[in-house]
């Protein structure tokens, strides 16, 4: 390999957050996701898009393993963070979840504070002595998530509250407020109107500096717009990943291409 060659590939292997390799799903009998191997960049947008029931959210969730909370639900394959196994004995999924945080698609704030909500994840995890430095981390948390402008007066209000794209902004900065490393956003803009989807796009351009965010999405267009990276799944297997302006404008694949021109999904 030439001298360029082997550097281009070593700053890309610098720049992996979460390796996947040979990755299945089982849901009882069901083979939700098959073989895939997949390297996520750090600082960096995925985008996983594909039709309905493909497998987006399934594999999604092995990076933090959530699927664990379903019963019938087996991961085989190795996941790795930073080249650590993620499903070793030794890890705890609570940690794993601080480190790599997740957003639903439906905002769903506690029944508590807007303070509270943010400052459950860092008050379990223990990450402040005393109430200042807990006031510190939930600004700071509400200035990331974009919203500390518009709750800073009424912090110890309901979050439940708010409107929906303020809620949404919420829980994202309440999953920033464990100092993730990794953002898992599941159809975060799908209850939202256009505004707040906008603003919520905005933040998560904003969001790459510090993280590797990787986020599921119906809209082609979302994912054209947030992510540099797009993976297209069908039918449980990744058929295609590469840059994003490529899948959107020169896929390899007929399938992607199918699905980006509207003919499947
Ligand atoms: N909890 C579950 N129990 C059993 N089967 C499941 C479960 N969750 C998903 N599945 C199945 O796994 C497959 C993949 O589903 P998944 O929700 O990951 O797809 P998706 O691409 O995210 O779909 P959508 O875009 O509709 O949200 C589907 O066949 C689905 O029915």
């Amino acid at each position: 390999m030439n001298d360029i060659r082997k550097i281009e590939r070593d700053v890309n292997m610098a720049n992996t957050k979460i390796s996947a390799r040979s990755v299945d799903v089982f849901y009882g009998e069901t083979h939700a996701i098959r073989n895939v191997s997949v390297d996520i960049a750090d600082r960096t947008v995925t985008a996983f898009i594909g039709p309905s029931g493909c497998g987006k959210s399934t594999f999604l969730r092995c990076l933090n393993r959530m699927n664990d909370t379903i019963e019938t639900c087996r991961v085989t394959g190795d996941i790795e963070l930073d080249g650590r196994d993620i499903n070793a004995r030794s890890v705890d999924a609570v940690q794993l979840r601080a480190q790599v945080g997740m957003v639903f698609q439906k905002p769903n704030p506690f029944p508590k504070s807007i303070y509270d909500n943010v400052a459950y994840g860092p008050k379990i995890h223990g990450m402040a002595r005393n109430k200042a430095e807990l006031d510190e981390i939930v600004e700071k948390a509400l200035r990331r998530g974009a919203i500390w402008d518009e709750v800073k007066d009424r912090l110890h209000a309901p979050g439940t509250g708010l409107s929906g794209g303020q809620q949404q902004r919420l829980c994202i900065a309440r999953a920033v407020a464990t100092e993730p490393e990794v953002l898992l956003m599941d159809e975060p803009c799908s209850a939202l109107d256009p505004i707040a989807t906008a603003q919520v796009e905005e933040l998560i351009d904003e969001l790459r500096q510090d993280y590797a965010v990787v986020i599921v999405t119906h809209s082609m267009q979302q994912a054209a717009r947030v992510s540099q990276k797009t993976a297209f799944f069908h039918l449980g297997d990744l058929v295609e990943y590469d840059d994003t302006d490529r899948i959107f404008t020169n896929p390899r694949d007929q399938r992607t291409e199918s699905y980006i021109t509207g003919r499947i999904g």
